[in-house]
């Protein structure tokens, strides 16, 4: 089964990072009128003049952050969890749409954008991609409800950048037991769910869960 993604979650707030805003106006086309982003961000190199000015029009503030250090989606995300207005919304997901895409380096600075943003706010950040949903567990305990029909087949820890000595997990087909988890020794791809309605993952540092999802965009 697939959800329509754009109309089961009700965003309390829309930031679209530099070109993402050109992807929405042609994506949208003859619906754009219905989903018109709150911001526009970043060095404003891509987005294109139709899209600025139609947005702009529409009431949309256009943030330009020209500085070359940061990629547009931690700026955005910077902008949210750093910054008045945005950061007093009370929201309990942040969920990013297209972060992880065809450019591997970008698809990396977004997963280093959730490390990055784990220091600063406490908020959940989804990386939503065509067929994935990304998301940094920090170090503690944590559940995640695999029955809402939209889960697939696969699901995957990953210790990207530091390793864990003590992930333990439940509900997978192939549990970690508390052993070494780092790259060029041991990580997990390709797992799936053992049948429970829930995996349950207890980790000593950082790791990047992702699992398979179905949904549209339109
Ligand atoms: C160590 C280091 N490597 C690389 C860069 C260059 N750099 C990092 S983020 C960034 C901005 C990227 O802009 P964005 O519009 O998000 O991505 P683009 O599509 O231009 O690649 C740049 C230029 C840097 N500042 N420092
Ligand atoms: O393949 C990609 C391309 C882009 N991104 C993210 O979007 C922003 C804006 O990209 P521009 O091409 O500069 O408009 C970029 O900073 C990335 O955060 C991406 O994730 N993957």
């Amino acid at each position: 089964m697939s959800y329509n993604i754009i109309s089961h979650f009700a965003a309390k707030l829309t930031v679209c990072a530099d070109g993402g805003a050109n992807y929405v106006f042609e994506l949208l086309d003859d619906d754009r009128n219905k989903y018109i982003p709150d911001v526009i961000c970043g060095d404003l190199d891509s987005v294109n003049s139709n899209a600025q000015n139609y947005y702009k029009d529409k009431g949309t503030i256009i943030v330009h952050k020209s500085d070359e250090d940061e990629n547009d989606f931690l700026k955005c995300l910077r902008l949210v969890l750093q910054t008045e207005p945005y950061r007093n919304i009370q929201c309990d997901y942040i969920i990013a749409l297209g972060a992880v895409h065809d450019r591997f380096d970008q698809s990396m600075a977004s997963i280093h954008a959730l490390y990055v943003a784990a220091k600063i706010s406490r908020i959940q950040i989804i990386l939503l991609s065509v067929k994935s949903y990304i998301c940094l567990l920090t170090p503690g305990q944590h559940k995640v409800l695999v029955n809402t029909e939209m889960e697939g087949n696969w699901c995957s820890l990953l210790p990207i950048g530091n390793k864990c000595n003590n992930l333990r997990t439940t509900g997978l087909k192939w549990n970690l037991p508390g052993i070494e988890f780092a790259f060029g020794s041991l990580i997990s791809t390709s797992n799936a769910f053992d049948g429970s309605n829930e995996v349950t993952i207890t980790t000593d540092d950082n790791v990047i869960w992702s699992m398979e999802i179905n949904y549209t965009l339109n």
